[in-house]
């Protein structure tokens, strides 16, 4: 299996490719992750000038800054081709491919990318937005762990998955919470990462701190925003708290003391401690670590 970015991915912006304004404020920006949308946020009339300000943007990053991703249109649409050729072409950190209903979507992309460049050079992310994409999951997932696939990072798209199914978009997502977790549990299963879907109003960072709050719990990685007021609270609610550092650290402790090192369980604090929570305390650590070296 190849060796997967391990990058902070607490805040992804989508930023709209036809918006120079937005496209320019990124440098000013601390968000993990920018998505450079040819997609939705693009009106057909602007897909080509679209197309050509991604090309610039990517092509004036410079080091050090966010990771770089770039959202095509549906390979099936008439902009989809062009725009996957001038991604590639691009060479951002990965291609966002929309409306996936099935893994040969995914290979296709991949079939394309594999004419040019490296694998782990340019990865490919795939968008879970659709029914046939939800009942595909376990298969489009599988790709992670695939020699060959480029599969990086599922994300979830909670609007077009209320359009397609007509479930009522309530403010505390009640009836997309459970796609919500089986996007997760696939990402795990294919050794993935996962990204809740956007938030619309952007104008309560209240509520929007606490869908944060929820998303991390139900174990993404991250969130996808669409405004630069959200970076602060996605970077805070995917962060690792100061208490749970604190107690990842003391059972890295506990477990380095001589006597306990040929146990398998320890206690602690009265509570039991098994090795797999030593496992989980390294990882929460790690994460912990890849959050405090995004210093924009
Ligand atoms: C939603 C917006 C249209 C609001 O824009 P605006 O009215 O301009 O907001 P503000 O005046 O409050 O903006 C303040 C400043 O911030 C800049 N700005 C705003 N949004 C962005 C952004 N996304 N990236 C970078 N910079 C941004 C403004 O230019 C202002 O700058 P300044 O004046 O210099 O201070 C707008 O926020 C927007 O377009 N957001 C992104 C929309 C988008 O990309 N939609 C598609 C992705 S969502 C999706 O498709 C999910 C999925 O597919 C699904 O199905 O769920
Ligand atoms: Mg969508």
């Amino acid at each position: 299996m190849q060796i997967r970015p391990t990058r902070p991915r607490r805040s992804v912006l989508y930023v709209p490719a036809a918006n120079e304004k937005a496209l320019a404020k990124v440098p000013s920006l601390a968000c993990d992750c920018v998505v450079v949308d040819l997609e939705d946020a693009v009106a057909p009339a602007q897909k080509v000038v679209a197309r050509e300000r991604m090309r610039d943007f990517v092509a004036a990053r410079g080091e050090g800054g966010p990771e770089i991703v770039v959202r095509v249109n549906a390979l099936s649409s008439e902009w989809g081709n062009a725009d996957l050729l001038a991604a590639r072409e691009a060479r951002p950190d990965a291609i966002l491919l929309p409306k996936v209903e099935t893994a040969r979507d995914v290979l296709e992309a991949n079939d394309v990318l594999d004419e040019t460049e490296a694998r782990a050079s340019l990865w490919l992310w795939a968008m879970i937005e659709t029914p046939r994409a939800m009942l595909n999951i376990g298969a489009i997932a599988a790709l992670g762990r695939d020699r060959g696939a480029r599969l990086a990072c599922l994300v979830a798209g909670t609007n077009d998955l209320v359009k397609e199914t007509g479930v009522l978009a309530t403010p505390d997502r009640r009836y997309l919470v459970p796609w919500l977790m089986q996007i997760v549990l696939a990402a795990r299963a294919g050794g993935l990462d996962a990204l809740d879907g956007v938030r619309n109003d952007f104008s309560d960072l209240d509520a929007f701190g606490a869908e944060c709050g929820e998303g991390r719990d139900m174990g993404f990685d991250g969130k996808t925003l669409i405004h630069p007021a959200q970076i602060g609270p996605a970077n805070t609610a995917f962060s690792p708290s100061a208490e749970a550092v604190a107690e990842a650290l003391a059972i890295r402790a506990a477990f380095a003391l001589p006597e306990n090192a040929a146990s398998g369980v320890i206690s602690l604090d009265g509570k039991m401690v098994e090795r797999l929570h030593l496992d989980q305390a390294e990882r929460l650590l790690a994460k912990a670590d890849l959050g405090k070296d995004q210093t924009r």
